[in-house]
């Protein structure tokens, strides 16, 4: 049973007998991760020499408990591109720690991973965003992190800069790509913002955090990203607009998980393309090593 709470409960020890059990059950050596977001497990399906791990197999590791979540790491070739993906991640609402939920991002430094991509599913904030959109992340609001939970307490070194988390030229980057692949009008920048959940936003705090300046709102990412960052890797996050959050209190819809899994399913393959062009270039462009 993995420790609860805010403090961090992962060792180096623990970080390293996993990275050291995965190397040597693999000959891939991965420079990319990718975070598969709820029902974003697809993303994964098409690339070459696969080969999956479970989680509950792997020391250490967390298991995944939210349906959408199948709960394996995949390593594996986009083009000639070693990867690893996260079909499935960890969430506070599930009970572990945020030590917990970011111990694979410190496992992908340790395998030598230097590029995260880490998607999702939000709810859109923006009035001009439509459910189908992806936003490209240009920034975060760390909601929980202003209560004290927060991935970074009791772990490392203090006070790193966050106002840079995400690559400005991985995102030029992927804007280029989705103007290339025709996407530009469902293709957008936005600030995520991370609540805990596990409940969907009532409106008086939908409307505050649309207020605060959130595009969109989710349940997770900004762990992960606040990790990432922490510990050096080049970030890039997509978040795909599943649904939108009612500001007002004449709307009837209401916002339910079966439903944000659906729109993931919709729309993984346009964001498969686009993540797939993005590997492949990744050696072409200078943008990914020098951001
Ligand atoms: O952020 P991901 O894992 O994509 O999942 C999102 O979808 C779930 C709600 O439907 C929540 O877990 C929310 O965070
Ligand atoms: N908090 C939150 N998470 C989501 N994940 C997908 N949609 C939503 C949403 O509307 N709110």
């Amino acid at each position: 049973m993995h420790s609860k709470g805010n403090a961090c409960c992962c060792s180096f020890d623990e970080c390293k007998l996993t990275t050291e059990w995965l190397m040597s059950r693999t000959r891939h050596k991965p420079k990319i991760a990718v975070v598969c977001g709820s029902g974003l497990g697809l993303l994964a399906d098409n690339i070459s020499n696969k080969q999956v791990f479970r989680y509950e197999d792997i020391p250490n590791f967390p298991v995944s408990t939210v349906p959408g979540h199948e709960g394996h790491l995949v390593f594996g070739h986009v083009r000639d591109k070693s990867c690893v993906f996260m079909q499935g991640r960890f969430h506070l609402y599930e009970g572990y720690s945020l030590c917990r939920v970011t111990f694979p991002v410190r496992i992908f430094k340790l395998m030598g991973v230097e590029t995260i991509i880490v998607t999702n599913a939000s709810g859109g904030l923006c009035q001009d965003f439509k459910v189908g959109d992806i936003m490209i992340i240009k920034d975060h609001i760390n909601l929980p992190g202003f209560a004290g939970q927060h991935p970074l307490c009791g772990f490392g070194i203090r006070f790193p800069c966050m106002s840079d988390a995400y690559s400005k030229d991985l995102r030029k980057l992927t804007l280029d790509i989705s103007s290339e692949l025709g996407y530009s009008n469902f293709v957008r920048e936005g600030v995520y913002c991370m609540v805990s959940g596990p409940n969907f936003e009532t409106i008086a705090e939908a409307r505050m955090l649309h207020i605060l300046g959130s595009d969109s709102v989710g349940m997770s990412t900004v762990p992960e990203v606040t990790v990432a960052k922490h510990c050096g890797l080049r970030v890039l996050g997509l978040s795909l607009i599943t649904n939108k959050v009612s500001l007002d209190y004449s709307r009837e819809e209401k916002v339910n998980h079966e439903e944000v899994l659906h729109i993931s399913k919709m729309r993984a393959e346009m964001l498969q393309k686009v993540l797939y062009t993005f590997i492949t270039r990744s050696h072409q462009e200078e943008a990914i090593n020098s951001s």
